[in-house]
C-alpha cells in the first residue's frame, strides 16, 4: 500500500491509494473530538473523494494513538472545549452543528464508507460510524459509547434512530440512555460493527475489504447503497435513488431521441416496439 497524501489539513488528514480514499482525524490528544474546522475539512476531503472517479471507497478513520497516553480514538464528538451556547464555534464566531452536514454527504455520497474504529467511538463520533456503510473494529481498542444524554446533545436522527433500525429499539434505547462501554465484540453482536480485527491488522484488514469492494460493478454497488437507503430516507432517499435511474435513462436510445428531437425542433419518434413489459 502507497498511501499519497491527497491534501494537507490541520484537523484530519487525507490520503489516497488504489481507489481508496482514506481521511481520518488528526486530534488524537483530544481523543479526535472535531471542531467546526475538523467538520469543515472532513466535509472538503469528502465531497473531493466523492468527485473523483477513481475512487470508489471511503475509510473514515482516527490517528493515533495519543502523544499524551497512547489512548486510541476513531473520534469522541463534538469538542466540549469549542461548545458555545447554539452549537460548536468555528474561528469566525458563529455558532455551528455542522456535522451533519457531514453524515448528510456520507449517506448520499455513491460511494462505499467504511468506519475504522481503531478506539473510542464516543457521541457524535459513534453517529458517525452508525452512518458509515460498514464499521470495522479494533478487538483490543475500539470502545463504542453514546454520551449525548451526559452532556445534552442529542442526535435524534441517524445516530439514535436509525441506531434502532441497525440494533432493535431496546438495544438502542439502552445505548443513549444509559450511555455504557461497548467492546467491538459486544458491538459486533449486536450488528453493528462487521468485523472485529486485531489492531495491528485492522488497517490492511479495510483496505482488503476496500480492494474487495472494488472489483464489484460500480453501477450496482451505487444502486444497492441507495436501495437500501430509500426506504430510511423517505422523500429525499426517493430523490437520491430516482436521480441515479434517471441517469440510467439517460444512457438510452429512447432518451438520445428525447433530447434530439428537441434540440431538432421535430416531434419524437420513440419507435412502436419500447413498451418492454
Ligand atoms: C472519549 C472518552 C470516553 C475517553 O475517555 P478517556 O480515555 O478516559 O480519556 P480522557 O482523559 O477523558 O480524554 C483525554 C483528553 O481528551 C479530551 N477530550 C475527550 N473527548 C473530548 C471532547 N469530546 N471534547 C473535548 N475534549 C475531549 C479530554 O478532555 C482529555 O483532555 P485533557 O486535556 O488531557 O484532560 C472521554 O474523553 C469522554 O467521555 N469524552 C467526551 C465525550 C462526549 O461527551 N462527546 C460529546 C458528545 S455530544 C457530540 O458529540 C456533539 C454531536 C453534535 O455535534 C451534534 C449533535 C446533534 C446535532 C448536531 C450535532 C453537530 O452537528 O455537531
Amino acid at each position: 500500500m502507497e498511501w499519497i497524501t491527497a491534501k494537507k489539513y490541520e484537523d484530519i488528514t487525507y490520503k489516497k491509494c488504489n481507489g481508496v480514499a482514506r481521511i481520518a482525524f488528526n486530534r488524537p490528544e483530544v481523543r479526535n473530538a472535531f471542531r467546526p474546522k475538523t467538520t469543515s475539512e472532513l466535509y472538503d476531503a469528502f465531497y473531493d473523494a466523492q468527485e473523483d472517479t477513481s475512487i470508489g471507497v471511503v475509510l473514515l478513520s482516527g490517528e493515533g494513538p495519543s502523544p499524551k497516553d497512547g489512548g486510541w480514538a476513531f473520534c469522541s464528538g463534538g469538542d466540549q472545549k469549542a461548545r458555545g451556547n447554539q452549537g460548536y464555534v468555528g474561528e469566525d464566531g458563529y455558532h455551528r452543528l455542522n456535522i451533519l452536514e457531514v453524515q448528510r454527504l456520507i449517506r448520499f455520497m455513491p460511494k462505499v464508507v467504511i468506519a475504522v474504529v481503531p478506539g473510542w467511538a464516543v457521541g457524535g463520533g459513534h453517529s458517525l460510524h452508525v452512518v458509515c456503510d460498514l464499521t470495522l473494529a479494533s478487538k483490543e481498542h475500539a470502545i463504542f459509547k453514546q454520551t449525548d444524554a451526559d452532556v445534552t446533545s442529542f442526535d435524534g436522527g441517524y445516530g439514535s434512530a436509525y441506531l434502532a433500525k441497525m440494533v432493535g429499539q431496546k438495544k438502542a434505547r439502552e445505548i443513549f440512555f444509559l450511555g455504557r462501554n461497548y467492546s467491538a465484540q459486544e458491538a459486533f453482536e449486536m450488528g453493528m460493527v462487521n468485523a472485529v480485527i486485531p489492531h495491528e491488522e485492522l488497517e490492511a484488514t479495510a483496505y482488503e475489504w476496500a480492494q474487495e469492494i472494488l472489483e464489484k460493478s460500480p453501477t450496482s454497488i451505487k444502486m444497492l447503497k441507495f436501495a437500501m437507503n430509500l426506504t430510511d430516507d423517505g422523500m429525499v432517499g426517493q430523490q437520491v435513488f430516482a436521480g441515479e435511474a434517471t441517469r440510467l435513462a439517460y444512457g438510452t436510445e429512447e432518451a438520445k431521441e428525447g433530447r434530439n428531437a428537441f434540440l431538432e425542433k421535430r416531434k419524437p419518434n420513440f419507435g412502436s416496439n419500447k413498451w418492454i413489459p
